[in-house]
This record gives structure tokens, sequence and C-alpha cells, in this order.
């Protein structure tokens, strides 16, 4: 793995101070023909008002999605295309990303087609979308309840991540934030994972601090491998079985629809058990790993029936290659393996292992 510890953010992200400066630097020197300004429903109360006390441009129009994985849509999409249409965006517009995952995702993928591409700013509001979603370049669109298939990779203008909107986030969706954080942890090295394992919710002492350190360790892995050839599968820890578990709830009613890091934190429980049985991970990791993550993601509920489903979902995974599933799975915290093929008969001893531990 490269040595990431010196990394410095590029001069696209912003952090905290500094960030509302960037943008209204940005904003007056680009001579953008029109400003839209995505949001969802919760973003829209809760966020917005922070934004226009910050933002010194004030004719923008403001854009908005329901909020939530199901309308992470190509039918959102369509309206917002629609919209900008009629509002006369054109290529020199930018659009504004003021969201969670869900809105920084689709928004990114309006703006990288409308008019084969306009400008876009993210500005994440949730734990997830400032640690994860927003860096990078991912974005698109579930089709149906699978989870990101379409969509291109497209780098934002700029990213400003502003902590305060974290007093706006419920706690679920904040507790969602943090299995990104800890998978950043088990990817990257033991002092993060430490860090990120020990954080006290309650004091909230240092979370500024992590989440700067995980935005520096995603966004090292994505600038040496922007596409995702090798190094940026990485990123993808626990999202096998993590998106296939979260599309399975979302098809099935009778399921409670996971939160995005909810999923993860359990494909990351069954990959590092895997990784336990065929790279020797260690037993005694493992369990701590385990403990920590149902320390803050209580158990769900698998029978075998939920599992096979499970199984049949793999093969949509965008890491497969002729037709092979495409495991990243772990030698120890921060030594990775990527394209691992994993039997279906050890996927079910992980789910085993799951439940009864
Ligand atoms: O940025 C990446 O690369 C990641 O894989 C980060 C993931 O945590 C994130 O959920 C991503 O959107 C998943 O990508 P996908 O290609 O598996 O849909």
């Amino acid at each position: 793995m490269p040595n990431r510890k010196n990394v410095k953010l590029p001069h696209s992200i912003h952090f905290n101070s500094g960030s509302w400066e960037a943008l209204n630097t940005y904003l007056s020197t680009s001579g953008f023909s029109k400003v839209f300004v995505l949001t969802d429903e919760n973003t829209n109360t809760h966020c917005l008002p922070i934004f226009q006390r910050n933002c010194t441009l004030k004719n923008f129009e403001v854009l908005s999605m329901k909020a939530g994985e199901s309308h992470k849509t190509i039918d959102s999409c369509v309206t917002l295309w629609q919209q900008l249409s009629e509002k006369g965006a054109d290529r020199k517009s930018l659009l504004i990303n003021l969201g969670g995952g869900v809105v920084t995702d689709l928004g990114g993928f309006v703006a990288a087609t409308f008019k084969r591409g306009i400008h876009c700013i993210h500005i994440p509001t949730s734990l997830l979308a400032m640690v994860d979603a927003s860096v990078g370049g991912k974005n698109g669109v579930d089709l149906g309840s699978l989870k990101n298939q379409i969509g291109v990779i497209k780098q934002p203008d700029l990213v400003l991540v502003t902590t305060e909107f974290l007093k706006t986030l419920p706690e679920d969706h904040f507790i969602s934030g943090l299995a990104e954080m800890l998978k950043h942890g088990l990817i990257h090295s033991e002092a993060y994972w430490q860090k990120v394992s020990n954080y006290d919710k309650h004091t909230g002492d240092d979370l500024d601090t992590l989440i700067l350190e995980s935005i520096l360790i995603k966004h090292s892995v994505v600038s040496a491998d922007p596409n995702e050839e090798n190094l940026r599968k990485t990123l993808n820890y626990g999202h096998t079985l993590g998106h296939a578990i979260e599309s399975y709830c979302l098809d099935h009613s009778e399921r409670r629809a996971l939160l995005h890091g909810e999923a993860i934190a359990i494909g990351m429980i069954l990959a590092t058990f895997i990784s336990s049985v065929l790279l020797s991970f260690p037993k005694k990791k493992l369990e701590e790993i385990s403990r920590v993550i149902f320390n803050y993601f209580p158990k769900q509920e698998f029978n075998r029936s939920d599992i096979e489903n499970v199984i049949k979902l793999l093969i949509y995974d965008k890491k497969n290659t002729n037709g092979k599933v495409h495991f990243v799975l772990l030698e120890a915290i921060g030594s990775h393996k990527i394209n691992c093929e994993v039997p279906n008969s050890l996927i079910y001893s992980a789910f085993e292992y799951y439940e009864n531990f």
C-alpha cells in the first residue's frame, strides 16, 4: 500500500473554516449563467437556511427531490433534467448539491449528464456524504433496488465540507456514516481503526479530526486509482454483500429498508469472517471488529431463504468480471487483497457467525 500519511487535501476540497469563503469566491469569479441548488425535503428545511446565511449569492433557484434511497432513481433525474431545461440551465450553469449521499450521488449524475455536463459542487450535509459519497466523483442512481448500477465517475468542481450541518442530522444517519469511517480504518491502518472505534459519541470529542482524516484516506485512494482499476476497489470493503443486503431489504416491504451504513456494517462483519478463513485474518481482531460494529449496529435477522436471495444478488456487483463475483478481503487491518473469489458455502458460514456472535 502506498504511504498516505502526508497527503494533503486537493484545492477542490475545503473543510470547515474557509469552505464558505471558497464557495463565495468561486461563485463571484466563475461567471456562471445560472446557479441551482438541489435539496431534498429534509435538507430544504434544515440545511438550506444555513446555506442561505453563508452564501453571498442570493439569486439562485432551489430544486428539490424526495428524501431517501428509494428516490435515487432515473425518474427523479428526469424530473430534475426537465426542471433545469424549463428554467433555462445551459452549459455555464452550476448545480450545487446540498444533501446526503443520495443528493450528492444523484445530483452529481444529473449535472454530469445534462447537456453532456454542467458544473457541480457538493455540499455534503450527512456524515456519510462528508467522509465518503461526496469525495471521489462516483455518482449515479439505482436500477430498481440494485445499487448504483447507472452512473459515471466525474469529479465535482468543489467539495465543501462543513461539519456544522451534522447538528441537523438524525442519530441513525450519523451512525450510518460511522460505518464508512470504520471501513476506512479497516482498509487503511490500525491507528485510524483504533481512533474511530474509540470515538465517544456522547462527548463527540475529536469528531472533526476523525472526519478530516477519513476524507484524506478516501482522497488518497481515489487519486491513486480514480477509475477503480485496482486500489479503489478497497473502498468497496464490506460492500459486496452489504449492497446485496441493502438491495434485498429495499425490495422486500416486510423488511425495514436499511440505511447504507447499516448494510455495510453487516457486510464488513461478513467480509472479515471470510477473510479470517481465506486469508488468516487474526481471529481475535475479527472478534474485536464484530464487537465494535455490533456496538453501533444492532443485529438483523436473516433466514436461509434471505441469505439465498442475497447471494443471488451478488451477480450485479460492479466489481465482477466474466460472471465471477470478486470480494475485497483483508489479511490484516490495513492489508488488503482484491478480486478474491468466495464459495457460497463460506458466505453461509459467515452469516452463521454473524447470527451467533
Ligand atoms: O468511492 C468508492 O470507490 C467506494 O466504493 C466508496 C463506497 O463506500 C461507496 O458506497 C460507493 O458509492 C460504492 O460504489 P459502488 O461502485 O460499489 O456503487
